[in-house]
């Protein structure tokens, strides 16, 4: 890996400096600027955990080509992809947003606020798999149209089984960061000099992805956008 500290799947940074300098960044929202610079100083490393600008341009077009109205995020942080969900989204549309923190949620909803779509976000202080047995119970199957998943990696396949039963057949569930930084790719022996907690996490990312490819219930497609999203069409 040429660069551990960069999230971004694409290595060449001049590249990646281009896409995001002459295409992503001009067309970035004022309030994703401002809540994007605003993690920035409040969690200066961490807030590598906010999507990618482009992933999150490109998840934007494709709630609207969806015509998406309900949806679920489950992994909100200071909220850059529940922000640009939130704005593709039309008037009446509605977010289930899901984390078991709310602090960084609060850091993020002042420009949430301002872009003018707060009303459109359920936001749920809980952890992700009792809130989705929740909406299940609660008979909202089959009634969501998109899932964006970006919390805690080794509960992938069990948030997969649950949202499977949430979101209509034809919907999309997105998984984030399923490349890991690039490290599904290496072998066992590959791990020296990348930060353990980031090799911890690389096992389940194999794993999900295995399930993925696996499973006939869905259609999918691993996308070397970001960090690597995965988008499963519901059949
Ligand atoms: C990578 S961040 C999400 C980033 C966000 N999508 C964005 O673009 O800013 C992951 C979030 O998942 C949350 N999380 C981790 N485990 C969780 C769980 N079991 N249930 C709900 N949220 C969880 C964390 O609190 C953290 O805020």
């Amino acid at each position: 890996m040429e660069d551990p500290s960069s999230k971004n799947i694409l290595r060449s940074s001049a590249l990646l400096q281009y896409i995001f300098e002459t295409s992503a960044y001009p067309k970035e929202h004022e309030q994703l600027k401002q809540l994007r610079e605003a993690t920035i100083q409040k969690y200066e490393k961490m807030s590598v955990m906010n999507v990618a600008v482009d992933e999150a341009q490109f998840l934007s077009i494709l709630l609207k080509v969806m015509n998406a109205k309900k949806t679920i995020e489950i992994g909100v942080f200071t909220g850059y992809s529940l922000l640009a969900t939130a704005l593709a989204l039309p008037p009446d549309g509605k977010i289930t947003a899901i984390d078991v923190d709310r602090k960084s949620y609060e850091i993020g909803l002042p420009f949430i606020q301002k872009a003018g779509v707060d009303h459109k976000i359920h936001f749920i202080q809980s952890d992700a798999l009792s809130a989705l047995q929740h909406l299940v119970d609660d008979k909202q199957e089959g009634s969501f149209d998109y899932a964006f998943v970006d919390a805690d990696k080794d509960k992938f396949i069990k948030y997969h089984e649950l949202l499977l039963k949430l979101v209509k057949k034809g919907g999309i569930i997105a998984y984030d960061n399923t490349l890991w930084f690039g490290t599904v790719a290496l072998s066992e022996s590959e791990g020296s000099g990348i930060e353990d907690v980031v090799w911890q996490r690389r096992k389940p990312a194999i794993e999900f992805n295995n399930y993925i490819t696996n499973d006939t219930r869905v259609e999918s497609t691993l996308l070397s956008i970001g960090d690597g999203v995965t988008l499963c069409r519901c059949l």
